[in-house]
């Protein structure tokens, strides 16, 4: 698992750690963690060309330190100040004392570097960069040198991945002590480029429970349902699917195939597409309807391809876990799923999100995170957001928020996300909680699609057929 802390909660963890060490000994662990981590990269350091950017906090004294420490190793350092009367003293001063230079120009020390340090702002950064800080910004990542942002990359909102303004666009990213929710939600995540986390020895004064988590492999194996040799169709469990209309059957195929790969024992199809889904699945247990006539079930799928046809509340009076998805999301009533006693898992992309929460799809796009926890205390509800960082949050903030590390800009594709539904309400009536199953369906979607796609467009019928390749990954 990868967790995130935010910037509150690791400067008290900063706090307790500097108590018991002499002064200034943390910074030096993060330059010299950051200085190592670049020198790998860069290969040979004697003769580099690096330039510093030096903003007027200790973003910017861990970033002088570092460039001390590589100057030191015979690389040629300079440094650009951008609040050149405010910048870290002691980290000038062992920049200097190191051969370190402060650069006249900062344009033609970006136009010839190799690498490029962002120390412009950390976790202390608010608002995106300063406009003195835009043209140098733009310079680096316009230059052919390496860029790594330290801790963060400076102008994105290290607690929302929020970016309101601009930002630098870094190749890498050196993060300290801990990772930050910016790091791991778009759109900041995007500015990261891959992320290296150095330890300072922060761990023992975190919290027990992040804000935000990503599953890797070893933790979606542990969640996926495994048949015993006691297991029967019926306790793996039956997922019931309701879904398609004249006008979109493929819906309902496609959430059956997401369903069939996602470890119920049994897929039962309700609606006006069951000539289709059998003639592609004829494992397929199908029903004309109403869902409630359709026999057990020990989760229900809600709402792809449905088009205007009721029936939500219908399924949502269920007693077990209901995922709603897509056309079963308008107009949902926060009542009625907040009255639910049994889960329920709602999976909106952004534009269905933004209709719930009644502002625009913009912003729910530049603030992931802050909208799939609002919609999940509007709804008390898991609510998975789809997106480019697949985000899945429980109500009233009990739980950190799943963040999905596979995605893939391929699955922005039509039916994608009814596999998707298919396949985490599958694993909800394979017994998941409706956070894990989000949040493992999500994970196997994505490296799914990443088999599928293989560098072209992939198809979302060729998602669901990867699946099987996705779960023998997760094992491997
Ligand atoms: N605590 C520790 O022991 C350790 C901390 N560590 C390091 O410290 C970093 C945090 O340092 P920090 O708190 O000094 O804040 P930081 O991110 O450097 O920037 C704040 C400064 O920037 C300014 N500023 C604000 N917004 C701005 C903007 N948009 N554009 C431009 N400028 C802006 C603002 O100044 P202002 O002009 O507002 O007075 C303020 O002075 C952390 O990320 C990690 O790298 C590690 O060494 C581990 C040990
Ligand atoms: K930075």
């Amino acid at each position: 698992m990868r967790i995130a802390y935010r910037v509150e909660t690791v400067r008290a963890a900063e706090q307790e750690l500097i108590a018991r060490l002499p002064d200034g000994a943390l910074m030096q662990r993060a330059a010299a963690g950051l200085a190592a981590a670049t020198a790998g990269m860069l290969g040979r350091v004697y003769g580099a060309r690096v330039v510093v950017l030096a903003g007027s906090g200790d973003n910017g004294g861990d970033a002088l330190y570092a460039g001390a420490r590589l100057a030191r190793r015979g690389a040629g350092v300079s440094a650009v100040l951008l609040a050149p009367d405010r910048a870290h003293p002691d980290g000038l001063a062992a920049f200097l004392r190191a051969g370190g230079r402060v650069a006249d120009d900062p344009y033609d020390v970006l136009a010839a570097a190799d690498l490029v340090l962002d120390g412009i702002t950390g976790i202390g950064g608010h608002g995106g960069l300063r406009p003195d800080a835009v043209p140098v910004a733009r310079a680096a990542r316009g230059s052919n040198a390496l860029v790594v942002a330290v801790d963060l990359p400076s102008g994105i909102e290290a607690d929302s991945g929020e970016v309101l303004g601009e930002a630098l666009h870094a190749d890498a990213t050196v993060t300290f002590g801990a990772y930050k929710p910016g790091l791991l939600v778009d759109p900041a995540h995007a500015y990261t480029g891959a992320v290296r986390l150095v330890d300072i020895g922060l761990e023992p004064h975190l919290p027990s429970v992040p804000d935000c988590e990503a599953l890797q492999h070893a933790d979606v194996a542990q969640l996926l349902p495994v048949p015993t040799g006691e297991s029967d169709k019926y306790r793996r469990g039956v997922v019931g699917i309701v879904a398609g209309s004249a006008r979109y059957p493929g819906a309902a195929v496609l959430a059956v195939a997401g369903a069939l790969h996602g470890g119920a024992g049994a897929v039962r199809y309700v609606g006006p597409a069951a000539d289709d889904v059998i003639a592609r699945f004829p494992e397929t247990l199908v029903s004309a309807g109403p869902p409630a006539k359709a026999g057990r079930v020990q989760a229900w799928v809600v709402g792809p391809g449905l088009g205007d046809a009721p029936g939500v509340e219908e399924v949502l009076a269920a007693d077990v876990p209901v995922l709603v998805d897509a056309d079963g999301l308008r107009g949902l009533d926060p009542a009625v799923v907040r009255d639910r006693a049994a889960p329920t898992l709602l999976t909106p992309h952004a534009g269905e999100a933004a209709a719930l929460l009644g502002v625009s799809r913009a912003e729910v796009e530049s603030a992931r995170l802050r909208s799939v926890r609002e919609l999940a205390d509007r709804y008390g509800a898991t609510v998975l957001l789809k997106g480019s960082t697949t985000l899945v949050a429980d109500p009233g903030g009990r739980a950190p928020v799943r963040v999905n590390p596979t995605g893939t800009s391929w699955l922005a594709t039509a039916g994608s996300g009814d596999v998707l539904s298919g396949l985490a309400g599958s694993l909800l009536a394979a017994g998941l909680t409706a956070r894990d199953a989000g949040s493992v369906a999500a994970y196997l979607h994505g490296l799914s699609a990443r088999h599928a796609a293989n560098g072209a467009p992939l198809t979302a019928s060729s998602v669901a057929s990867s699946l099987t390749n996705a779960w023998r990954d997760v094992y491997a």
